[in-house]
């Protein structure tokens, strides 16, 4: 092999040697390509850590990795969107492989519209739910992406894909009570996750209409009963509350200067069959299955707590009704041409029924005797009672609930043992 030396020094001056010369060829040769080999997988490193990089940095959460994208991947969510129906629509339902957002999507899907889910499958309770709720919508030619509300690059990838009629927005960090122990959840999603939404649909061309789950909690310390949409709703009780008014605030002012079109629903206490197993009358039934102690609370002076527990299918009917209704946004490529609707309900049952009462009910379902712990209620966020007043959604939506807590809760319990069976396995458990 030549050397370095022979590289700048040709062992005969003015004479080529013709062998020396392939070799140096072939070395040179080899040499660069090798070089340029390594530049390529260098720069193929760097594009890869990049990218994932950036995946993290959108979705804006430590547990979550974003995985989207590619031709198949395009293709599914195409699928997904497309209307079966003359005058239907196309709806990207976040939360989607929540507890409402799987109502909603098979009922969409169900009178032929298009339905694109999104959800970033978090493990606030139980993720195996949400993935057995993906695998029911698949079932249904439903596509669910995996994704986070607060990535702008996947939102803005969607709405490149799919001219989105309408958004049903339901992902956020639900819970009364654990935003004492996570409030930071709170603000990533139902704060800085509604703007992100927000901010991709004002951009959208055409802008889709937004109809979108705010909470009864928002009465918060309000007394007067039952709770109207004039009522006051400037004294929230929990942080959870809290973001849910700032959801509110935060939504006029895209309906105010975009012209989004906006609906709130102010759910009351949804409960039903693929429910969320945070919510006391779901882990009541796993507790009292497994002989378990529960934990009733008990109000001021010893007066029992109370809700206005609603039965999913009534508020499924709510939230079609809402995007039946809705109205146009009137923007375009973020700008206003004229005044949107700007509309909040409230869909609740109308009759509230207290703590001791659900207890006894699933008692009844379950034929087995709770062990209840019955305790003041804590300081956490919680307010005493709550009774919707429906007479707005009523008659704008036609909104009419019909399943009483007796006949919704039966329901819930039958699926409950369908799905769990009677020995709730550890593995499946939350809470
Ligand atoms: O309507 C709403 O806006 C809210 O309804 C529920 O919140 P909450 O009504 O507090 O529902 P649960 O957590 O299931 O509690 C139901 C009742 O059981 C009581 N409870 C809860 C937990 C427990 O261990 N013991 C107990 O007695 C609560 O104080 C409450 O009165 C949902 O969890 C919220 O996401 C939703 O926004």
């Amino acid at each position: 092999m030549p050397s370095l030396e022979d590289e700048f020094f040709p062992s005969t001056p003015g004479k080529k040697d013709r062998a020396h010369t392939i070799n140096r060829q072939f070395h040179r040769c080899f040499a660069s390509t090798s070089t340029m080999f390594l530049w390529a997988l260098f720069l193929i490193a760097l594009t890869a850590s990049y990218l994932s990089f950036q995946s993290l940095v959108h979705s804006g959460s430590r547990y979550f990795t974003a995985s989207w994208g590619g031709i198949q991947w395009e293709k599914q969510v195409r699928t997904s969107a497309q209307i079966r129906r003359s005058g239907g629509m196309s709806v990207l339902v976040t939360g989607g492989a929540g507890f409402v957002g799987t109502h909603v999507s098979l009922a969409l899907k169900k009178r032929g519209d298009g339905v694109v889910g999104l959800d970033n499958f978090n493990n606030y309770y139980d993720p195996s739910l949400k993935k057995a709720r993906k695998a029911l919508l698949n079932n249904h030619g439903i596509f669910v992406v995996e994704g986070d509300i607060n990535d702008a690059r996947l939102l803005a990838k969607l709405f490149d894909i799919v001219a989105f009629t309408h958004v049903m927005h339901l992902a956020a960090q639900a819970g009364v009570r654990y935003a004492m122990e996570n409030p930071h959840s709170y603000v990533h999603s139902n704060i800085a996750g509604l703007v992100s939404l927000l901010e991709a649909c004002k951009s959208a061309n055409p802008q889709p209409a937004v109809v979108w789950a705010s909470s009864s909690s928002v009465y918060g310390l309000n007394e007067k009963v039952p709770f109207s949409e004039s009522d006051r709703t400037d004294q929230p009780a929990s942080l959870y509350a809290a973001t849910k008014k700032a959801g509110e605030e935060i939504t006029h002012t895209y309906n105010h200067i975009y012209g989004l079109s906006i609906t709130g629903l102010r759910f009351f206490t949804v409960y039903g069959p693929w429910g969320r197993p945070d919510m006391a009358y779901f882990f009541f039934t796993r507790n009292i299955l497994q002989g378990k102690p529960i934990t009733v609370y008990r109000g001021k002076n010893r007066v029992d707590l109370a809700r206005d527990f609603t039965y999913i299918d009534d508020i499924v009917k709510g939230c079609l009704g809402s995007l039946d209704t809705a109205g146009k946004s009137t923007g375009s490529r973020g700008k206003k041409h004229g005044p949107a609707p700007y509309r909040i309900f409230n869909l609740g049952n109308t009759s509230p029924v207290t703590v001791p009462a659900l207890v006894g009910i699933l008692e009844r379902n379950l034929k087995m005797k709770a062990k209840k712990n019955i305790i003041d209620m804590p300081g956490n966020g919680d307010v005493p009672f709550t009774h919707a007043n429906i007479s707005s959604a009523r008659r704008e939506l036609g909104y009419k609930p019909t399943t009483d807590l007796q006949t919704g809760l039966k329901k819930f319990v039958r699926w409950y043992l369908s799905y769990y069976g009677y020995n709730h396995v550890q593995g499946k458990a939350v809470n």
